[in-house]
C-alpha cells in the first residue's frame, strides 16, 4: 500500500502485521463496497440491509455514509462540484483504508460524478472496489422523498440538487445494479442478499 503525496521526505512504514495477517485473522477479505445513486433510491437502506446480512453471518463491516460524514469528517463540505469531488476523494480514502484493515467497507453516497467515483476506483485494487448503482426512477425517489428535499428543490428553495438541477451520472461499468422489476423495487433484504451473494461468489467471505 502506498501513496503520493505533496509532502517531501515522507516514507512509507511497514508493520509485521498486514493486510493478509488482518484478513486471516477476520476470516474474509477486505473490499469496498460503494453504493451510488440518487437521493432516496435506496442507498442507506441497503447498506444498512447488507451490513446486517453480513453480522448474522459472522463478517465485519462497516458503513460509511454519506450524510453521516457530512457530521464530522466532512462537515466543511457543500455541495458545490468541487466540495461533492472532496467529498468522495476523502471517503474514498477512508474507505480504503477500512478495507486495508480486512473489513468490508460499505460506502453509501450519491457520488454522482463518474470521474469521482473511478478515482476511488483507481485507489484500490480494481477487483476490490465493487460499484452498486441503485438504478431507481427518479419519479420513485422523488414520490419517496423522506426528507422533503425534493419538494423543497422545485420550489427553488434548495439549490443544485442532484437530479434536478445538478446532473447525476450513472455508471457505465458496475458490479451490481439494483432496479425493479415489473415495477416493483426489490425489498431491502432481497437487494442486501443480490450483494451478499455476489462477495461471496467472489471470495471475499472467505479467506
Ligand atoms: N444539493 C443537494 N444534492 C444532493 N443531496 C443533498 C443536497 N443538499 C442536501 N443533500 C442531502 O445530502 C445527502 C447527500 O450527501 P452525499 O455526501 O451522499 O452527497 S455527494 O455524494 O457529495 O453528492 C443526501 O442524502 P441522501 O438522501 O441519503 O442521498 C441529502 O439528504
Ligand atoms: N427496497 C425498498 N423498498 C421500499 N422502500 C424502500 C426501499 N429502499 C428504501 N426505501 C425507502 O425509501 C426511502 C429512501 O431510502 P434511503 O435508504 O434513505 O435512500 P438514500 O439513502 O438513497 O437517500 C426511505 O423511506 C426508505 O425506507
Amino acid at each position: 500500500m502506498s501513496t503520493l503525496s505533496n509532502a517531501t521526505n515522507i516514507f512509507w512504514q511497514e508493520c509485521q502485521i498486514g493486510n493478509p495477517e488482518r484478513q486471516k485473522l477476520l476470516n474474509q477479505k477486505g473490499c469496498v463496497v460503494w453504493i451510488t445513486g440518487l437521493s432516496g433510491s435506496g442507498k442507506s437502506t441497503l447498506a444498512c440491509s447488507l451490513s446486517r446480512e453480513l453480522h448474522s453471518r459472522g463478517k465485519l463491516s462497516y458503513v460509511l455514509d454519506g450524510d453521516n460524514l457530512r457530521h464530522g469528517l466532512n462537515k466543511d463540505l457543500g455541495f458545490k462540484p468541487e466540495d461533492r469531488t472532496e467529498n468522495i476523494r476523502r471517503t474514498g480514502e477512508v474507505a480504503k483504508l477500512f478495507a486495508d484493515a480486512g473489513l468490508i467497507c460499505v460506502a453509501s453516497l450519491i457520488s454522482p460524478y463518474r470521474r469521482d467515483r473511478d478515482v476511488c476506483r483507481a485507489m484500490l485494487s480494481d477487483a476490490n472496489f465493487i460499484e452498486v448503482f441503485m438504478n431507481m426512477p427518479l419519479e420513485l425517489c422523488e414520490a419517496r422523498d423522506p426528507k422533503g428535499l425534493y419538494k423543497l428543490a422545485r420550489a427553488g428553495k434548495i439549490k443544485g440538487f442532484t437530479g434536478i438541477d445538478d446532473p447525476y451520472e450513472p455508471p457505465l461499468n458496475c458490479e451490481i445494479e439494483i432496479k425493479q422489476e415489473g415495477g416493483v423495487c426489490p425489498t431491502p433484504n432481497v437487494m442486501a442478499g443480490q450483494v451478499a451473494c455476489y462477495l461471496e461468489e467472489k471470495g471475499f467471505l472467505e479467506c
